[in-house]
């Protein structure tokens, strides 16, 4: 469903994203780990189709991201560790905005069905976002993947600074999406987010692809061992 070839980014002389090669199954859950600046964002961000690529391709739904850009689009949601909501907005008229401009229209009691599945309470439907927490925020950020039927989920960091019921309730969505048939890629810094929700982990260090494993396959002692193995090394 995703696919990366040789997707390569770079800044100049920078490398920022080396010849990745990734392949996301319908429903699967990839976690993306790796330091600071290894370049987990950049390749969300060329999925995304925010930035192009220098080399290689980025492939949704066997859609070329550079070529088909308004068509992938439409098949993905990104939600980044803030989600982006017009503030003085109440969550529901940021879902309603949302779910327009991606052409759909929907009644009250449907978007209100789709705030419920996305966990957000309805005594905060018609508060302001600025009045939200982060995790509410995330929620809405879900409500519009929902009612876009987003067929692929680019998360960056979504659960950094969530408390941890937030941050579990976060992952049981993402669960639900992933047995519905949604594919995921998330960067994370939590390894155990990634051992106990991606389906399989991949580490990159220096724009490279270091290791790939499955998420079962790999204890949180190991995984953790790899990790700092890994972005210890100087290549
Ligand atoms: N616009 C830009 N101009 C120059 N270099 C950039 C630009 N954007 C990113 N980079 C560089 O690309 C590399 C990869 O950055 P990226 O943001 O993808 O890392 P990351 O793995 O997401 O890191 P973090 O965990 O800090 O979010 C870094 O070296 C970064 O400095």
């Amino acid at each position: 469903m995703l696919i990366a070839e040789n997707l390569t980014k770079q800044y100049g002389e920078h490398i920022a994203l080396d010849k990745l090669n990734l392949e996301i199954k319908t429903g699967e859950v990839y976690c993306l780990l790796g330091s600071n600046g290894a370049g987990k964002s950049t390749t969300i961000n060329i999925f995304l189709g925010f930035i192009p690529a220098t080399a290689g391709r980025a492939i949704i739904d066997g859609q070329e991201v550079s070529v088909n850009n308004a068509a992938t689009r439409n098949l993905v949601a990104y939600i980044p560790e803030i989600v982006n909501l017009y503030p003085t907005l109440s969550g529901m008229e940021n879902l309603e905005y949302f779910s327009g401009l991606s052409g759909f229209s929907y009644s009250r009691k449907e978007l209100e069905t789709y705030m419920q599945t996305a966990g957000l309470q309805s005594n905060a439907l018609d508060k302001r976002v600025s009045s939200y927490s982060k995790g509410m925020r995330q929620k809405v950020g879900i409500a519009i993947a929902l009612v876009k039927k987003a067929r692929a989920l680019f998360l960056d960091e979504p659960t950094s600074g969530l408390d941890p019921h937030a941050s579990n309730e976060f992952s049981q969505i993402i669960t639900r999406l992933s047995e519905q048939g949604v594919s995921t890629l998330m960067a994370t810094h939590d390894l155990l987010m990634a051992k106990n929700l991606g389906n399989r982990i991949g580490i990159m260090h220096k724009g490279k692809l270091r290791h790939e494993m499955n998420a079962a396959a790999v204890s949180h002692a190991e995984l953790t061992r790899l990790y700092i193995d890994v972005v210890k090394e100087e290549i």
